[in-house]
């Protein structure tokens, strides 16, 4: 056998394959099991230690956001996708509030536990929500554990930095994977006075990597870093040794994550900088609702053959036969 049983060496044995190649095609994790057996393998599960070995090996990690089993499905349809985000983001783009802020723990959980029914082999993640951990420590505890326990992600993602490193602490040591989240806070859009790039001088970006430090000493397995500047983003990554995946960083994060509306063109609303549309699924979503419209205007569906059902001409019959007695 050539191929790397190990779930993790798979990963990076497949990428430079990829690489190599210079476009995408599918993972060698598809791969004969043993000698002679030619059955398709499933992806292998990414857990956090596979995050851990990406970024020693220089692999890139992807991770991409998801809010309902749909949208879990298609993260999941890839095997080059490593993590799937239910991230806050789902109370702009998928629930039509104004800002995450007013997101509810409820709402979040009922859209995780969508999620995780589509979810296979990503490393499954949610954001804990506004206010769901910035009362006492045992409060946001439970609040980690119901999302754990009620939708069946495998970790949580919180924003901030000093303040959260005894959360941190307390979670990690509890066996609730925390990926800490860095740099741009939506959380605090009003205490920042709007959506800023942060760490653009010498005092932020100097605060911003002494928290990541804490971040990571406290037990953080990754950490996303949000809107900095790139050279910062590469700062950042060579002086912690957990994966960063950054939105809005550069190039030199050890992973990338985006919106899924974001990235597959279905959020029309304001695009940032860092955003980059990969798919034009809101163009393709409105060309299907305009045919189907018109088709029903014009008559033309349903087809009376095709997309009708039939009953038995004699049965018809009797049933007109019988209506008329009564
Ligand atoms: N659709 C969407 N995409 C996101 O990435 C996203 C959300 N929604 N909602 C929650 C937060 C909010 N985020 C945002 C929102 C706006 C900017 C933004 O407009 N940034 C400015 C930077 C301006 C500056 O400091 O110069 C930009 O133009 O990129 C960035 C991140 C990231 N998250
Ligand atoms: C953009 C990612 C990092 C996020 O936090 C979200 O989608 O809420
Ligand atoms: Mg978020």
């Amino acid at each position: 056998m050539s191929c790397s049983s190990t779930l993790g060496l798979s990963r990076l044995a497949s990428s430079a394959a990829v690489r190599g190649r210079g476009q995408q095609r599918r993972w060698m994790s598809v791969r004969p099991k043993e000698e002679g057996d030619n059955s398709i393998q499933k992806t292998e599960k990414v857990t956090i230690h596979t995050l851990q070995t990406m970024r020693a090996a220089k692999v890139p990690i992807s991770m991409l956001t998801a809010y309902d089993y749909p949208t879990g499905l298609s993260c999941s349809s890839n095997p080059a996708i490593d993590v799937t985000l239910v991230g806050d983001s789902l109370a702009q783009v998928c629930l039509g509030y104004k800002s995450t802020t007013q997101l509810t723990l409820d709402e979040m959980i009922h859209h995780a536990r969508a999620v995780a029914r589509g979810t296979t082999h990503p490393l499954l993640v949610a954001d804990m929500p506004f206010g769901s951990y910035h009362g006492s420590l045992d409060d946001a505890v439970n609040n980690a554990v119901r999302m754990v326990r009620e939708s069946q992600i495998e970790a949580v993602k919180l924003e901030g930095g000093d303040e959260i490193v005894d959360l941190v602490h307390r979670l990690t040591s509890a066996g609730i994977p925390v990926m800490a989240h860095v740099g741009l806070l939506p959380q605090r859009h009003v205490s920042f006075s709007g959506y800023k790039v942060q760490g653009k001088s010498v005092a932020s970006a100097k605060a911003m990597v002494k928290t990541s430090k804490l971040l990571e000493q406290a037990g953080a397995f990754s950490m996303v870093v949000e809107a900095v500047p790139k050279e910062l983003g590469r700062y950042i990554t060579e002086n912690v040794t957990i994966p960063t995946i950054g939105i809005g960083a550069g190039p030199w994060t050890n992973g990338q994550v985006l919106v899924w509306d974001d990235a597959m063109g279905t959020w029309l609303g304001h695009k940032a900088k860092f955003v980059r549309r990969f798919a034009n699924l809101q163009t393709a979503r409105e060309i299907g609702v305009q045919s189907y419209a018109s088709a029903v205007k014009d008559g033309s569906f349903p087809d009376p053959q095709r997309e009708s059902y039939t009953i038995d001409k004699a049965e018809f019959a009797r049933f007109l036969e019988a209506m008329e007695k009564e």
